[in-house]
């Protein structure tokens, strides 16, 4: 048993402006549709419903909040890149995006997951510049690593670590994937210290 399996729904928005509270420390999971944001936490909370996943991109068109404790909140947010989505929809949704990134005291990390098989697309390096900018740390998480043999795995890996750099900012990138486990405890050690957890918590 960790911390995370805590994890409770606690509320859902239809855009930052919705959001209030904006206490303690916030953890959100942004990147492409698709890319795994829901099935990911699903994964480090032990709970096979926590967020609806889908095979349908675009399934999560809500913020949706899950409360660790009164101070600690994960963050779904919906995902981006989903070419059915009406360019206006999109452009509004990418402002508000910007505008929460910018804004939001709370937030303490940014989880950038993508595709190991597509990494760092035009929104993914958009999504990491706005939070270097805005000083937050970034995990850029490279999701689905079991659809890739372990070399081409590191290939990507090292790939990844690389084109982070040009960022110039707090980017940590690791592998991960929500079906066989593997980075589950990178990414719980990263989120720990986020979130200011001790070892002794888990
Ligand atoms: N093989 C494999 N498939 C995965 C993994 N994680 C997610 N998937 C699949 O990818 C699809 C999308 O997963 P979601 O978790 O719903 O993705 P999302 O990023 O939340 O998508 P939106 O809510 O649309 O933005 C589903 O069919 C998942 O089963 C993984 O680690 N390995
Ligand atoms: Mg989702």
């Amino acid at each position: 048993m960790t911390y995370y399996t805590k994890a409770k729904f606690l509320t859902s928005a239809p855009d930052i402006r919705h959001l209030k509270m904006d206490e303690g420390i916030e953890v959100a999971f942004a990147g492409r549709s698709n890319a795994g944001k829901s099935s990911a936490l699903n994964t480090l909370t032990r709970q096979k419903n926590l967020a609806r996943t889908s095979k349908t991109p675009g399934r999560t068109q809500l913020i949706n909040i899950f409360e660790l404790d009164e101070q600690r909140r994960l963050v779904d947010l919906p995902g981006y890149g989903y070419a059915q989505v009406p360019v206006a929809m999109k452009q509004k949704w990418q402002r508000s995006l910007g505008e929460y990134l910018q804004k939001r005291k709370s937030l303490k990390g940014l989880v950038v997951l993508m595709d190991i098989r597509h990494p760092f697309k035009d929104l993914d390096q958009d999504l990491v510049h706005w939070a270097v900018d805005a000083g937050l740390p970034v995990l850029a998480l490279l999701t689905k690593s079991d659809k890739l043999k372990s070399g081409k795995r590191k290939e990507q890996l090292m790939m990844v670590e690389e084109a982070a750099l040009a960022f110039c900012g707090d980017v940590t990138v690791k592998t991960f994937s929500s079906l066989s486990r593997q980075g589950l405890g990178d990414l719980e050690s990263v989120l720990n210290q986020w979130f200011k957890l001790g070892e002794s918590e888990d």
